[in-house]
C-alpha cells in the first residue's frame, strides 16, 4: 500500500508540476494556444495519460514529435521504470523539454533533437507513442522502423482513427502490423472521445 501511495504521489506531483509549467510559460513560449489553458488537464494531460495502460511498464519507449511534452512527459512521469526518449525536431521545443525533465527530476527521460526518419536504425524500442504528429500512414512509415519486432505503435487519434487504419493498410502490412485496432480508451465530460490506436510490428 505504501509503495502504491508513493507511486501515485510522485507521478501525480510530477504531472501537476508539468501542468503548472505549461500554465505559466506555455503560451508565451508558443507551446500551447491561449484557449487550451483552461482545458489543459482534460484535453491534454488526461488525454495523454490514456496511452499508459497500453505501454510496457518497464520497456524502452520513444515519443515522436513530443512538442510541449505530450504524451512523452506524462508517460515518463507515470512509468518511472520505463526509459523514454522524446524525439522533436524543433530546437526551442527541445530546450523546453529538457527544462521540464530537469525540473520534474525525470531520470528516465531524455530528449533527442531531429526528425523521426533520422533515427531509423538507431532504436529498437518496445513502443513508440505519438499524438497529433501525422496521419497513420505517414506515422507508420516514421515509427515502425524505430520499433523492435513485437514492439507496438500506440497513437492518440481523433474521430478519424478507423478511417486512418484503412488508409494505412499498405504500411501496416509492410511491417506485419495487421492487428491495428482502435481502442476507445474513454471519455470525459465535455471532451471528445480519447481514441488510442495500437499496432504491433511483427516484421
Ligand atoms: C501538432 S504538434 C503535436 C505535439 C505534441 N505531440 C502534442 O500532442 O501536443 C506536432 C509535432 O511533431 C513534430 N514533428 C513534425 N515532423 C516530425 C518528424 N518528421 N519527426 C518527429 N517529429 C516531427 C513537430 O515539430 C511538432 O512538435
Amino acid at each position: 500500500m505504501g509503495a502504491v501511495r508513493t507511486y501515485f504521489g510522485s507521478a501525480f506531483a510530477a504531472v501537476a508540476e508539468f501542468h503548472e509549467m505549461l500554465m505559466k510559460h506555455g503560451e508565451e513560449r508558443g507551446l500551447i494556444g491561449p484557449r487550451e489553458l483552461d482545458r489543459l488537464w482534460t484535453r491534454h494531460l488526461l488525454n495523454s495519460a490514456a496511452v499508459v495502460p497500453f505501454l510496457p511498464a518497464s520497456g524502452s519507449i520513444v515519443d515522436l514529435g513530443s512538442g510541449a511534452g505530450l504524451p512523452g512527459i506524462v508517460v515518463a512521469a507515470m512509468l518511472p521504470e520505463a526509459q523514454v526518449v522524446l524525439i522533436e525536431p524543433m530546437e526551442r521545443r527541445c530546450t523546453w523539454l529538457s527544462e521540464v525533465i530537469e525540473r520534474l527530476g525525470l531520470e528516465n527521460a531524455e530528449v533527442r533533437r531531429g526528425r523521426a526518419e533520422e533515427f531509423h536504425g538507431a532504436f529498437e524500442a518496445d513502443a513508440v507513442t505519438a499524438r497529433a504528429v501525422a496521419a497513420l500512414d505517414k506515422l507508420g512509415r516514421w515509427a515502425f522502423p524505430l520499433l523492435e519486432r513485437g514492439g507496438v505503435l500506440v497513437a492518440l487519434k481523433g474521430r478519424s482513427a478507423a478511417d486512418e487504419i484503412e488508409t494505412a493498410t499498405k504500411v501496416l502490412r509492410r511491417y506485419g502490423a495487421t492487428d491495428a485496432e482502435v481502442l476507445a480508451a474513454g471519455t470525459l465530460p465535455g471532451v471528445p472521445t480519447t481514441t488510442v490506436v495500437r499496432a504491433t510490428r511483427t516484421r
